[in-house]
């Protein structure tokens, strides 16, 4: 029997095909819009009720149409300290900090990570906030990624612990969903900034420590 034309070898999950068309939306966005849009999610992630004013932070370095995030690296409180993820053999990410020309060297993706010995890196929960990179968000907080789940294995401890390290989404409007159709091992955002506005999806967070 011949295959229906559209066939290909693996046909894509529903989930797949989600991220190809936010991820192809994402890409689409036009520079000013963009620039526009990274100012803005900066000031909203220095203004969140819980932005720490010191110790660790995390962001991500902006690849694929993601937002950057070096307006708000620039403009967080002086004794915070910017660190990037770096993918661990564990299949949970470290974080290590990481200064506009500090060396980088690209992992096993092509993303750059910051190149230091790897007893210098630190674990998620030596953040007290992180900032993940989605391609597809809805309005209770799930998140779609690029599908490796590294957030979702490195944040399933926050399951049964409180934050700190706080789980902030940062993202277009344009890659707001109906439902990214959550599945089980999804760790939902405590918050969630786009260029129009700051959604807070956990109530139970403490701004003194987190
Ligand atoms: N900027 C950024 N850094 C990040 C993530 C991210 O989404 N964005 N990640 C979030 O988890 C982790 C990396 N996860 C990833 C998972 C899959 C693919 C991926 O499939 N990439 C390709 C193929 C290229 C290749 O793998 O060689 C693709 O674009 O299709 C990339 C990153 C950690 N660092
Ligand atoms: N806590 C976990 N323990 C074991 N495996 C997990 C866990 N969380 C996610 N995974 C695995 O990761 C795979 C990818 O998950 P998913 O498609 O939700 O990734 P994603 O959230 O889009 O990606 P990312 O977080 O890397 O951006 C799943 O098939 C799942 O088996």
């Amino acid at each position: 029997m011949t295959p229906p034309r559209s066939s290909t070898p693996r046909d894509p999950s529903p989930r797949d095909a989600l991220r190809r068309e936010l991820r192809e939306r994402r890409r689409a966005i036009l520079a000013p819009a963009r620039i526009a849009a990274a100012e803005s999610i900066a000031s909203r992630l220095l203004a969140l009720p819980f932005a720490p004013t010191s110790g660790y932070v995390a962001g991500y370095w902006a690849m694929d149409g993601e937002i950057a995030l070096s307006s708000w690296q620039v403009r967080l409180p002086r004794e915070c300290i910017y660190c990037l993820p770096v993918l661990h053999e564990d299949g949970r990410l470290r974080f290590a900090p990481w200064r506009g020309g500090a060396p980088l060297v690209g992992n096993r993706h092509g993303i750059p990570e910051p190149d230091v010995p790897v007893d210098a890196l630190l674990p998620a929960e030596s953040m007290s906030l992180v900032v993940a990179p989605l391609v597809g968000f809805d309005m209770r907080g799930h998140r779609l990624g690029m599908g490796g789940g590294w957030y979702d294995r490195t944040f399933a401890f926050r399951r049964d612990r409180a934050a700190p390290p706080v789980l902030v989404g940062a993202a277009f409007d344009a890659q707001h969903v109906e439902t990214v159709s959550p599945q089980p091992w999804d760790m939902p955002l405590d918050a969630l900034c786009t260029e129009s506005g700051t959604h807070l999806f956990s109530n139970d967070i403490d701004p003194t420590t987190a």
